[in-house]
């Protein structure tokens, strides 16, 4: 326990060190996160680390908390903050990379808390990708991926916490001006053209007043 408690202080430290660039990824379940964030990282140069499938991988590695992750996501509930923090930490520092998409977290106002006392990060901003539950639940059970949380009845227990817990995540952000909103009903290119928006870097606008060195105005 106390190994433990050290091992975590020592990753608190270096990711404090780090001051890794993050953006949080959000949106109802089958709402694209994953699609999209495998394209940002293609164009943008961003690490992907999805909260989800580092719950599945330490669910499925033998650790002590193996089973309690699997049953809370096979009921589409959300795992005790410190358990996922600990494994978005890992996952930052032990990566070279210094900007980060974590989608699928922060999933409720625990999960936000605990973060940003912990790791003393805040987010560059939120992507949040908005989509209507029948659409969500059409993607979902086309997806075909083997998840044990991909049926009708954990779908919508997802889709119910999403709107009771996540949500007000993003309301949080949103009175800070941090969320970019995405239609993500559409197409996936034509979802990716308004993220590209969102990641392109911004061209200073030019002054108007006459350019000493040339004839442009
Ligand atoms: N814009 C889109 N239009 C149609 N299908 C899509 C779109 N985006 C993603 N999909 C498909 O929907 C399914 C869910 O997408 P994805 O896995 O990216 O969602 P997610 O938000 O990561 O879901 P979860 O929260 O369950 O992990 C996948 O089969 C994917 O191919
Ligand atoms: N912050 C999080 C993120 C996910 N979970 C659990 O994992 C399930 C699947 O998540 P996806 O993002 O891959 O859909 C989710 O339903 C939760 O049970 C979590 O607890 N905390
Ligand atoms: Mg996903």
């Amino acid at each position: 326990m106390e190994t433990a408690a050290v091992a975590s202080k020592d990753v608190t430290v270096s990711l404090a060190e780090k001051k890794p660039k993050v953006v949080f990824v959000l949106g109802g379940p089958g709402s694209g996160k994953g699609t999209q964030c495998a394209k940002i990282v293609q164009h943008f140069g961003y690490t992907h680390l999805s909260a989800g499938d580092l719950l599945r991988e330490e669910r499925d590695s033998g650790s002590e908390n193996g089973t309690m992750i699997k049953n809370m996501m096979n009921e589409g509930k959300i795992v005790p903050s410190e358990v996922t923090i600990k494994l978005l930490q890992k996952a930052m520092v032990e990566n070279g990379n210094d900007k980060f998409l974590i989608d699928g977290f922060p999933r409720n106002e625990e999960n936000r808390a605990a973060f940003e006392a912990v790791t003393k990060i805040e987010p560059e901003f939120v992507l949040y990708f908005n989509c209507p539950e029948e659409e969500l639940e059409r993607r979902i059970l086309n997806r075909n991926q083997g998840r044990e949380d991909d049926n009708i009845e954990t779908v919508r227990k997802r889709f119910k916490v999403f709107l009771e817990s996540s949500l007000p995540v993003i309301e949080y952000y949103k009175a800070k001006g941090k969320v970019r909103e995405i239609d993500a009903a559409k197409p996936i290119e034509e979802v990716f053209e308004a993220v590209k928006v969102i990641f392109a870097p911004k061209v200073e606008k030019v002054k108007s007043s006459r350019c000493s060195s040339c004839a442009i105005l």
